[in-house]
């Protein structure tokens, strides 16, 4: 009931803001149009009165009435229309600025890649038209109380008894609650579902995926598997469907007896002399209407609800950025160099939602200016090791903590900007090259020195002597003239991105070479190297380089190897070679593959 109300105030309060001439002109319309459908009963009947009656004149005055009333009920709500259709694109903006917003507004990436999250996010994208086309709804259903509130005092004239004919339009009303409430909860237990069907369409419009599907002969079975996921979302959508039909027959069937009633007993007064047959008619018109009523009562109590639902998911969505603020206040400027170096102290971390830590006891130092290696496994952690360095999740237990102040202490904000990064998965952002690269630092994106110098130190300089008209070309699918880069110049692309701030406290390449052959990887890496060790030495900046290339790895200060979310060994490569470990068996491997 709470969210319903919040719901109704939601939507007039943000029409009311986004334009209030429109409601208001709105609101007056759909007033107009619902008022007059029960003045067409009372039209009616006076007009058949003074038929009988003989009285010409009165008939004709009350038929034009009749004709009147009937004209406002049939076309103000169409008038109304336009302007809902204004507001809800204006509503729309609005909720879609919000949902954005929100969704970026996160400090971290707990949220995103939440399963809850990304389900109800998926419901609030479908119903964010739903949600700007609430304005209609809410109007409809205030104007309509109107409607029936004067439909019951024009019964209750005639026979208070009557006024026991809208009390039958309340089974079909609670049916159609129960209804909504069963889909909604079909549809929640059917999100999973849907989304790997959206994946899998995704999959079979995707560029990308295209080659795989085919070279694997995928297609069939990438139908198959869409087929059934849509099979699994729709057959309890369907039941859900189906069992709300059945309940709201079950109460429209309640209202008809209450509506045969009512006319068998006006009638039955008729014969015997106490009513006109204008009450008649009055009766009979009057209880049609309030049929009508019932079933656009139960519409509109449908779209309330949903409408209340979607606004409560936005509700929830600011709750859950609102609560995803780390509770420790951040109360210390980032540093401007770093003396000391960056301290894990017994650090373990654990994915939300899920019971295993993919991260345990891990306890190092990382010194100010080192240039560090971490290796290990698939799936061993060692991006996890640099989300969290990010700050993109707090630790579940155990210190980060930056020349001695927790990392939880330092404004987030402020460290990122001080981090230089490139990733695996890094953003194909289709843009002019000069932007796509410049938003590395966005204070600098159109800078005529800053950006061609990350192209020098990302050694991305062939890549845009490649394009047509250099880092103006457009890059991307996006634009009818965008160029279309290689995966391993897309991401010399991203690491000129990386290479823009030039001065960064953290320099993370989380395998941001994998595309590029060894011998580059190499060369490129062994230049961040050398220029990191150059700004290390002003400013104490760290780079932190994830690779499975040992041949790459070797010249770091300092090489952490990851096993199952723990740090087994750590040291220089002649340290752990001398080991003879974990570190000195997978090098020997992988050197002998290279034999
Ligand atoms: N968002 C997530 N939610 C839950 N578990 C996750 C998430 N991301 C990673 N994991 C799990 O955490 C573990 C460590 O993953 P991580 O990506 O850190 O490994 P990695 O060492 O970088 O692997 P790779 O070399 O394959 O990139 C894995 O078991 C993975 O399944």
């Amino acid at each position: 009931m709470r969210d319903l109300w919040l719901g109704i105030t939601g939507v007039l309060g943000s029409s009311w803001r986004a334009s209030r001439g429109r409601l208001l002109i709105s609101a007056f319309l759909m007033l107009l149009g619902n008022v007059s459908a029960p003045l067409i009963a009372v039209f009616l009947a006076v007009t058949t009165d003074a038929a009988l009656a003989r009285d010409t004149s009165a008939a004709v005055w009350a038929a034009a009435a009749v004709a009147v009333v009937a004209l406002l009920s049939l076309t103000m709500e169409h008038f109304a229309h336009i302007f809902f259709f204004e507001l809800a694109d204006l509503h729309h903006l609005r909720i879609e600025r919000e949902i954005g917003d929100l969704a970026h507004g996160t400090a971290g990436l707990d949220q995103h890649e939440r399963q809850d999250y990304a389900d109800r996010m998926e419901l609030l994208r479908k119903e964010s038209w739903e949600v700007a086309a609430g304005v209609q709804t809410v109007l409809t259903a205030i104007t309509l109380s109107v409607q029936i509130a004067l439909t019951g005092v024009l019964l209750a004239r005639l026979e208070p008894w009557l006024l026991l004919l809208p009390l039958f339009a309340v089974p079909p009303l609670i049916a159609g609650r129960i209804g909504e409430a069963r889909l909604e909860r079909a549809e929640l237990a059917t999100a999973e579902s849907r989304r790997l069907g959206w994946h899998l369409l995704e999959l079979a419009v995707s560029p990308a995926a295209a080659k795989e599907i085919r070279l694997f002969g995928l297609q069939r079975t990438l139908r198959e598997r869409q087929a059934a996921a849509r099979r699994r979302e729709e057959i309890p959508l369907r039941r859900a469907e189906l069992a709300g039909l059945g309940l709201r027959l079950a109460g429209q069937l309640i209202f008809a007896v209450g509506y045969v009633a009512a006319v068998v007993f006006v009638v039955r007064s008729a014969i015997t002399g106490e009513r006109s047959v204008g009450d008649v008619v009055l009766v009979i018109t009057l209880a049609v209407q309030t049929n009508a009523q019932a079933a656009g009562a139960v519409a509109v109590a449908g779209a309330l609800q949903r409408n209340a639902r979607a606004l409560a998911r936005v509700r929830w969505l600011r709750r859950e950025s609102a609560g995803s603020a780390d509770p420790v206040v951040p109360d210390h400027p980032v540093p401007a160099t770093l003396r000391d170096g960056i301290t894990l102290e017994g650090v373990a971390f654990r994915y939300p939602g899920t019971d295993t830590d993919v991260l345990r006891d891990v306890t190092v130092r990382i010194p100010a200016g080192a240039t560090v290696a971490v290796v290990g496994d698939n799936g061993a952690g060692k991006s996890t090791l640099v989300k969290l360095l990010c700050r993109f999740y707090r630790p579940t237990a155990g210190t980060i903590s930056v020349d001695g102040v927790d990392l939880r202490r330092i404004d987030p904000q402020g460290w990122r900007e001080r981090i230089a990064a490139g990733f695996q998965d890094f953003v194909k952002l289709d843009a002019p090259a000069r932007e796509s690269i410049g938003v590395g630092d966005l204070p600098r994106i159109a800078d005529p020195v800053a950006v061609p110098a990350a192209v020098h130190r990302a050694d991305a300089q062939v890549v845009v002597d490649r394009l047509p008209n250099g880092l103006e070309s457009h890059l991307g699918k996006s634009y009818e003239d965008g160029e279309e880069l290689s995966g391993g110049q897309w991401q010399r692309v991203a690491l000129s991105r990386a290479m823009m701030r030039d001065e960064p406290l953290l320099l993370l390449l989380d395998e941001p070479t994998a595309a590029l052959d060894p011998l580059t990887e190499h060369a490129l890496f062994e230049r961040y190297a050398r220029s990191a060790r150059e700004v290390g030495g002003r400013t104490g900046g760290i780079t932190v380089l994830v690779s499975h290339r040992f041949s790459t790895v070797r010249m770091a200060d300092l090489i952490l190897v990851v096993a199952d979310g723990r740090i087994a060994e750590a040291g220089s490569h002649q340290e752990l070679m001398a080991r003879n470990g974990l570190y000195a068996e997978l090098f020997m491997l992988q050197a002998a593959a290279y034999r």
